[in-house]
């Protein structure tokens, strides 16, 4: 009898055992359902119509296979006529600098170039007046910066100019392994994405120049008390945390016992205000994959809804998702335009050239899914290949930034630029076949 009853008791506890694994199952799976579900939800760009189908299949393959990189074949498919450009590109004029008179003050000069559709001019000769006066002018306040997550300073430079100082946590051969957006900027690739963009035509990049600062002499003389209360001294280095997201009392960035470099960003003008956007292919930053990483035909999801039938804003993105995949920038989770309308800015490269062994096709997603790309952009890298790619945007840094030392990008980024050029147009070539 007493054998009997454990015996009963023993099923019952193993029956409710199994009850309990089912019970977690089944909740996890309506957690992962739920939360994929949100995931889409807030990008808010859906609208009311039903949500197509979505299946898996190799569009959401962003390998190496999937681009069909075939390097000699691609050479030889870009100098077919399907590819010869209307428009020669003359890289050259970028290299063209014009004299300021003494009257001209660069920071009216720079202001008076933005506009809904541009932060400055293609052909802008007097844009290296504005470089060096980010690199000189005296700096007169100093503040921590209440805009985005990552340690920054927001200055003040003599004439009254805003700019931002983002510092140099790594040296420049430092590689960021693991994921796409991992570790901490890159002061460096943000002004290297600018001279790209110069290089590109994309004048929709903030103006940014490298700077080395004396934190004693440069920052803490004016610098505001919640600042200055972030300064510490660490093996006879002055080193501060901020206040920010990210800014911790044990995670602080050091000088070399003289200066800091760092990039300094031109802030845009106030009248220009900016409206902040969820990016579609936005990553999930969980280990979750974000909807665009699962199905195949996302980007007729996307044009599906209200906010980008527009197919110039499509256009935009995909333009943008080149223009990432180039500086290795997986991190672009939101984008900012003018209120007044206009194209995508591209403001925030900092997470980029973290790795010149990797590429990371995934941010192409939005060209390999929408089988679509802005025709002008093809045909600036087609003139760019075999190497002229890495050859003019040194030309284009070295013109501005003669003083930087070391390079803001060392040979295995800037090989890395031409390399993923080349499946940038191999991409590109699998929209057309
Ligand atoms: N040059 C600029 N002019 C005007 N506003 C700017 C400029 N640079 C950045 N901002 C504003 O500050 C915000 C934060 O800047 P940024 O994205 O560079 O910082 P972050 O710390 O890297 O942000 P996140 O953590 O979101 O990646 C931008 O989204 C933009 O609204
Ligand atoms: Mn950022």
């Amino acid at each position: 009898m007493t054998i009997e009853r454990a015996g009963i008791r023993y099923k019952f506890i193993f029956l409710c055992l199994i009850l309990f694994a089912f019970a977690n199952v089944f909740l996890i799976q309506v957690l992962l359902v739920y939360e994929s579900r949100e995931n889409v939800k807030s990008e808010g760009f859906q609208d009311e119509k039903s949500e197509p189908t979505l299946k898996p299949s190799s569009t959401t393959d962003f390998s190496y296979r999937r681009i069909q990189f075939v390097s000699n074949g691609v050479d030889s498919f870009f100098k077919q006529s399907i590819f010869s450009t209307k428009h020669e590109h003359n890289f050259s004029s970028l290299l063209t600098v014009s004299p300021v008179a003494d009257e001209v003050n660069v920071w009216n000069l720079a202001s008076k170039w933005v506009s809904s559709s541009q932060i400055w001019p293609k052909e802008a000769p007097q844009l290296s007046h504005v470089v060096a006066a980010l690199k000189q002018k005296k700096i007169v306040a100093a503040d921590v910066s209440t805009k985005g997550t990552q340690l920054k300073l927001a200055l003040v430079l003599e004439g009254g100019q805003q700019v931002l100082f983002k510092p140099k946590w790594y040296d420049r051969d430092h590689v960021i392994t693991g994921n796409v957006y991992g570790g901490k900027d890159r002061h460096n690739g943000e002004v290297a994405a600018f001279h790209l963009a110069r290089l590109l035509g994309l004048n929709r990049v903030p103006i940014a120049a490298m700077r080395k600062i004396n934190l004693n002499t440069e920052i803490l003389p004016v610098a505001s008390k919640i600042l200055s209360r972030t300064f510490y001294r660490k093996d006879n280095t002055t080193c501060f945390y901020g206040v920010c997201t990210y800014c911790r009392p044990t995670d602080g960035v050091c000088d070399d016992r003289r200066s800091l470099e760092g990039a300094i960003v031109l802030w845009l003008p106030q009248a220009f205000q900016l409206v902040k956007h969820r990016h579609p292919w936005q990553r999930s930053y969980s280990s979750a994959p974000a909807k665009w990483q699962m199905h195949a035909n996302y980007c007729s999801l996307v044009k599906r809804s209200k906010k980008y039938q527009d197919e110039s804003k499509l256009l935009n993105l995909i333009e943008t998702s080149i223009f990432d995949f180039l500086i290795d920038n997986g991190d672009r989770h939101h984008y900012e335009r003018f209120a007044s309308g206009g194209p995508v800015l591209l403001i925030d490269n900092g997470k980029s050239f973290g790795n010149p062994d990797a590429d990371h096709l995934d941010i192409l997603a939005p060209l390999i899914q929408c089988c679509r790309v802005p025709e002008r952009i093809v045909s600036v890298l087609t003139q760019l290949q075999n190497g002229a790619l890495s050859s003019w945007l040194v030309k284009l840094m070295t013109t501005v930034e003669n003083d930087t030392s070391p390079p803001i990008l060392n040979l295995k980024h800037l090989q890395a630029l031409d390399r993923r050029l080349k499946l940038v147009l191999s991409a590109v070539l699998k929209t057309r076949l």
